[in-house]
Parts: structure tokens; C-alpha cells; sequence
């Protein structure tokens, strides 16, 4: 079993981590981590509101027993090198300082963006680029760590580029225009989005939301080129709001293909490529990567998103595009916290471990 510690363990993205590592057969998680408000108390303490007593779990599992107990710790008393692996689930500006000192003596595998955008950093989605994993071994020499800082991409990101690259390697793409309707989870829980804002509303904007989607996009579809990655020379363009969902990120697809392609086809290349995806045999790896309804009202969050314990990506609506000389056009379903974060964390680990890489 590799030792693992959860850093950022009582936020929404942590909570997911807590209930992924449960029982895991190849990780077993010995120490979570909090800010200074969570250390010294209980996990099952730290995660119940300090002013209303309300339990802050937002699971429809249990809180799972083994973590109820866990003393929450200081980032300053985790000792990284007692660790084989190190999750981090902390806003952006706390991990571009806590993730490096971690990473001279292990890996870190991070839910946040702070080094998504560096030369020498992969953003790694199990089953899309795989190969990017390379660059790790890079990072470490370039940077002379013994770890590395291995980012997930933004959760929005995730289902756009799982449902793009199998329409990429077939079609070839020249432009992508996508509208997201995200849930008020991925706004995580410290402040979270305001219910008064957010009830009988859809608000339309989300803060530097739209540019890590349209950079990311292209980084992961990139190609690895002599040591770094080289964009995919495709054009995305989006808008991305926030809706009153709990879970599950829900976007609304168009793509300019270079070459003439029907729904029918795409559809096709959609479950060749979930058929034979590389991670299907990983132990946190879903029955069906890619599902895609004919019924044209799927996907919908609060029937699809479970689909597979939230690591399917579910497509449907898939149609001609009209505007386009060459293109189609559908509506996706990714769960933010299961494969667009937590869980597609812990699936990277099982990659990386299966790869020799950790
Ligand atoms: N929510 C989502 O769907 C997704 C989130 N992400 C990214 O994952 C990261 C975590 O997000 P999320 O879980 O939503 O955020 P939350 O606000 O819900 O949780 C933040 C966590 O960080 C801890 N924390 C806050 N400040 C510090 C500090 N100074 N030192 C140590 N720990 C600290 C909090 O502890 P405490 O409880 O004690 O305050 C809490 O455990 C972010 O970078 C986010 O952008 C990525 C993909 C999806
Ligand atoms: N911003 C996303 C979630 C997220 O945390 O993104 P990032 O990891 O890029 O900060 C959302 O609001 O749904």
C-alpha cells in the first residue's frame, strides 16, 4: 500500500477525496490536512459549521468511519517525505506555495490551477493524454525535485476535452464555441456561492473561468514535442455561467470539423474510443468513459451524473451543426467533483503508479 496524505481534506473537492480513497486497494490516505480554523479537531468536528452546528458534508454517502476520527492537521506539520503521494485539493494562491515544498520529496498530485499553465507541467486527464505523463520526469530534473506537481485540469475542461479528442484524432477540429451551465459546487465551500444570489438565477459570469478552458483545452490535446507540449492548433471560444445544480457541470457544445462529419460517426468514434480507452483497467476506472444518449432529453444532471459513480461523461443531443460548412454540435454532463476532480485525482495516481511514474 502507498502512504497518502489529503491536503485541503474538509472542502468540497476533499470530501470526495476522503469518500475516493476509501477502502482503496492500492492507497490508504493517514493524515488530512486543513487550514488553521480545521487543525486539532476531529475530521467529523472539522467538517460541522462552528456557528449553526450544521454537519458541512454535502455527500449522499455517509461520512466514511475511518476518517471520522483523523485528527486534522496543520499544513506546517505535514511531513511530506512520510508520504509516497500527496493530494492537494487548496484554492490556487495557498497551493502555488504549499505544492512545491511538498514536491522536493514527493508527488503531488493538485486539483488547483497554480502551475497548469508552466512549461514543464503536464495537465494529465487519465485516457486523454496520457503520454504528456512523460514530462514529469522532466520537471524533476529541471526543478531537482524528487516529487513533481501533476495539476488536473479545471473542471469545466475535463468532459470538453474527453468528448473532443476522439472527434480530433477522426475529424480534425478548426473551432470550438461552448456555453457551460456549471453547478454551485465548483464554486467549493469557503465562501461557496451565496444562496440568495444564486436561487431562481443564472449567473454569467465566472471569474478567469473562460480562459483556463480555452488555454487547457489546447494544451491537453497538444502534442508532445521534443520535451514540451505543443497546443493543438484548434480555436476555442466560450461563455460559462453558474446555475442552481448541485453537482455536475453541464455544457453545450459546437464543433467546426476539417473534415466533413456526421453525428452518426461521431457518435461511432465517440464509443470506439470509450471502448478502448487506456486506463479501463485501473481500479478507480468507470465501466463506460463516454456514454451517448439517442434521447434527445439527456443528459440531465440530476439523472446522469451518478452514472457510474460520476466518471462517465454523457453526451447527448448530438447533431448536424447548421452554421458550419463541416460541423456538429452537442450537450455534455461532467461530474466537477468525481472525474473533474477527487476522483479523477485518484485515477491519475492509479496511471501514474501503473506507469512506473510514482
Ligand atoms: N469544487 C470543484 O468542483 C472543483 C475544484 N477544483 C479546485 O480544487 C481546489 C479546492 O477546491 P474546493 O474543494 O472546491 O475548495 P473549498 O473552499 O471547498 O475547500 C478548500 C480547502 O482548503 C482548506 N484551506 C483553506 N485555506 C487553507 C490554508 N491556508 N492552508 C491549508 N488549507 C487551507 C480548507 O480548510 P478549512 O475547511 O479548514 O477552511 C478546505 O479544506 C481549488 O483550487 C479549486 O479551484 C478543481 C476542480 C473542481
Ligand atoms: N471554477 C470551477 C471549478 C474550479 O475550481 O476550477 P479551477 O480548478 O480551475 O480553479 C467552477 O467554478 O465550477
Amino acid at each position: 500500500m502507498l502512504k497518502v496524505a489529503v491536503i485541503g481534506a474538509t472542502g468540497a473537492v476533499g470530501q470526495e477525496f476522503v469518500i475516493a480513497l476509501n477502502r482503496h486497494k492500492w492507497f490508504e490516505l493517514t493524515q488530512v490536512a486543513a487550514s488553521e480554523r480545521s487543525a486539532g479537531k476531529k475530521y467529523i468536528d472539522a467538517i460541522r459549521d462552528p456557528n449553526s452546528g450544521i454537519l458541512r458534508w454535502h455527500n449522499r454517502e455517509e461520512v466514511p468511519e475511518y476518517v471520522k476520527n483523523m485528527v486534522v492537521s496543520k499544513v506546517d506539520d505535514i511531513k511530506p517525505e512520510n508520504f509516497d503521494l500527496i493530494f492537494t485539493a487548496l484554492e490556487s494562491d495557498d497551493a502555488k506555495i504549499v505544492e512545491p515544498k511538498f514536491a522536493k520529496t514527493t508527488p503531488v498530485i493538485s486539483t488547483a490551477a497554480a502551475f497548469r499553465y508552466e512549461q514543464d507541467v503536464p495537465i494529465l486527464i487519465p485516457g486523454i493524454n496520457d503520454n504528456h505523463a512523460e514530462l514529469l520526469n522532466l520537471q524533476r530534473k529541471n526543478r531537482g525535485w524528487k516529487g513533481f506537481v501533476a495539476p488536473l485540469p479545471n473542471c469545466t475542461t475535463t468532459g470538453m476535452a474527453i468528448t473532443l479528442k476522439p472527434i480530433l484524432d477522426r475529424f480534425g477540429i478548426e473551432k470550438v464555441f461552448m456555453t457551460s451551465m456549471q453547478a454551485l459546487s465548483g464554486a467549493g465551500r469557503s465562501p461557496g456561492v451565496i444562496a440568495l444570489d444564486i436561487m431562481d438565477n443564472v449567473i454569467p459570469y465566472i471569474p478567469k473561468e473562460e480562459e483556463k478552458v480555452q488555454v487547457e483545452t489546447k494544451k491537453i490535446l497538444g502534442a508532445m514535442n521534443n520535451g514540451s507540449i505543443a497546443p493543438a492548433p484548434l480555436k476555442v471560444s466560450c461563455t460559462c455561467t453558474r446555475v442552481p445544480v448541485l453537482d455536475g457541470h453541464t455544457e453545450s457544445v459546437f464543433v467546426e470539423t476539417e473534415q466533413t462529419a456526421d453525428a452518426e460517426e461521431v457518435k461511432k468514434e465517440m464509443l470506439k474510443f470509450s471502448k478502448n480507452v487506456s486506463i479501463k483497467d485501473l481500479p478507480t476506472a468507470p465501466k463506460d468513459y463516454i456514454v451517448v444518449h439517442d434521447d434527445p432529453t439527456r443528459p440531465q444532471p440530476r439523472i446522469d451524473r451518478e452514472l457510474n459513480d460520476g466518471m462517465t461523461t454523457v453526451v447527448g443531443r448530438l447533431r448536424k451543426d447548421t452554421a458550419f460548412d463541416n460541423g456538429i454540435k452537442y450537450v455534455l454532463l461532467s461530474h466537477n467533483e468525481k472525474m473533474g476532480s477527487a476522483k479523477g485525482a485518484v485515477l491519475l495516481a492509479e496511471l501514474l503508479k501503473d506507469r512506473n511514474i510514482l
